[in-house]
């Protein structure tokens, strides 16, 4: 296929946002909001670093990698609105593989009524998807790490380790063993992005947030340092799903702390909006628990600890980080 007919084979017939005054067809798209502040996010996915012919179909490359942009988009408290798609094409792939992944965004962006508004085009050695997402939150009501403070009660949403045993067995396990454990796999596959609870948080005065793209060890720390607060985190509160009890205790200890991948929420509020928060959750539908509390520690301000087996240690930064040589 030509890039030019690859172009027009993803062109959406309509936009579903009234923000979209230009989408694709021009040299670059237009967007208004006037009533809003504006997030910008970019994420990028390479083949056989997030994703490989063993744990990715086609479908779920385009699926995932617009989820977890979603996601940083949901750790701001915001709205996704629209995207921008930037993608490296080996000769390799097939023009269904292409359409396949276009197929995964587009689903997932069905979802939270979100507009492809443009993208890049080009060919190369490894395949590359490169998202940027926009998305809306009040004026002046975004979320940051940086705003938790003394007594807070830390939160997750969901259940973590989930899409890390996902890509464990995708890359370990036989096909009977990946059907037996279809929710870790799909977990890994077809992560959602927490928007729906995040946006019913509206009267919630302050939380710091963060999403969970590298495992809580280093999300966890990101708030620590940016608020200057210390993080005391119970390991035995940290919520798993019941069936991760099926692998060993150092595999559990590992997944649900620096696995990462699980695209959920973690995030710091005040004990008197706790029940509030709880509330929305229910409402929401979303599994949600108070895993620690924030302290004002001098001494150990910047850092996480962890309460494990009656003893406090240090929680260093140890989930996925790339340029690690
Ligand atoms: N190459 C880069 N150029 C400019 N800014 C960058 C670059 N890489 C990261 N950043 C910025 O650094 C900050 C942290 O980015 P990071 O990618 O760690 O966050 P994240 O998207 O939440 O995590 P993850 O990539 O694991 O999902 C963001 O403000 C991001 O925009
Ligand atoms: C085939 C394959 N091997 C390993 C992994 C694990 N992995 C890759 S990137 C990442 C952290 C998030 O990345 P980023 O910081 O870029 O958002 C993790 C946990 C995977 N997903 N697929
Ligand atoms: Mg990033
Ligand atoms: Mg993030
Ligand atoms: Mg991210």
């Amino acid at each position: 296929m030509k890039e030019f007919d690859f172009i027009r084979s993803i062109q959406p017939d309509f936009y579903r946002q009234s923000s979209v005054v230009k989408g694709i067809g021009d040299d670059a798209a237009i967007v208004r909001h006037t009533n809003e502040d504006v997030i910008t996010t970019v994420d990028t996915m390479v083949e056989n670093v997030h994703f490989s012919s063993k744990t990715t179909e086609p479908f779920h490359i385009g699926y995932r990698a617009l989820a977890a942009n979603i996601s940083d988009i949901a750790a701001m408290g915001g709205k996704p609105t629209s995207y921008v798609v930037s993608i490296v094409i080996p000769d390799s792939w097939s023009a269904a593989d292409l359409q396949a992944i276009y197929h995964g965004m587009k689903e997932l962006a069905k979802v939270f009524n979100m507009d492809l508004i443009g993208g890049d085009t080009v060919s190369g050695e490894q395949l590359v998807l490169s998202i940027t997402v926009l998305g809306t939150v009040l004026k002046g009501k975004a979320r940051y790490r940086s705003d938790a403070q003394e007594h807070d009660i830390i939160f997750v949403t969901g259940t973590l380790g989930d899409a890390a045993c996902g890509l464990h067995l995708l890359l370990n396990a036989t096909h009977k063993e990946q059907d037996n454990y279809r929710y870790f796999v799909k977990r890994h596959q077809m992560p959602m992005p927490r928007v729906s609870f995040i946006n019913q948080c509206e009267n919630i005065t302050r939380m710091s947030l963060n999403d969970i793209s590298d495992g809580i060890a280093n999300e966890a720390n990101e708030i620590a340092e940016t608020s200057d607060k210390t993080l005391i985190i119970e390991y035995d509160k940290i919520p798993s799903h019941s069936r991760l009890a099926d692998f060993s205790h150092e595999q559990q200890f590992k997944w649900s702390l620096t696995g990462g991948e699980d695209f959920e929420l973690i995030g710091t509020v005040s004990e008197k909006d706790w029940e509030l928060l709880k509330t929305i959750a229910k409402k929401t539908n979303t599994k949600i628990s108070a895993i620690g509390t924030v302290r004002n520690d001098w001494n150990k301000n910047g850092t996480v600890w962890l309460q494990h087996n009656h003893q406090l240690k240090k929680l260093e930064k140890s989930g996925y980080t790339h340029l690690s040589r």
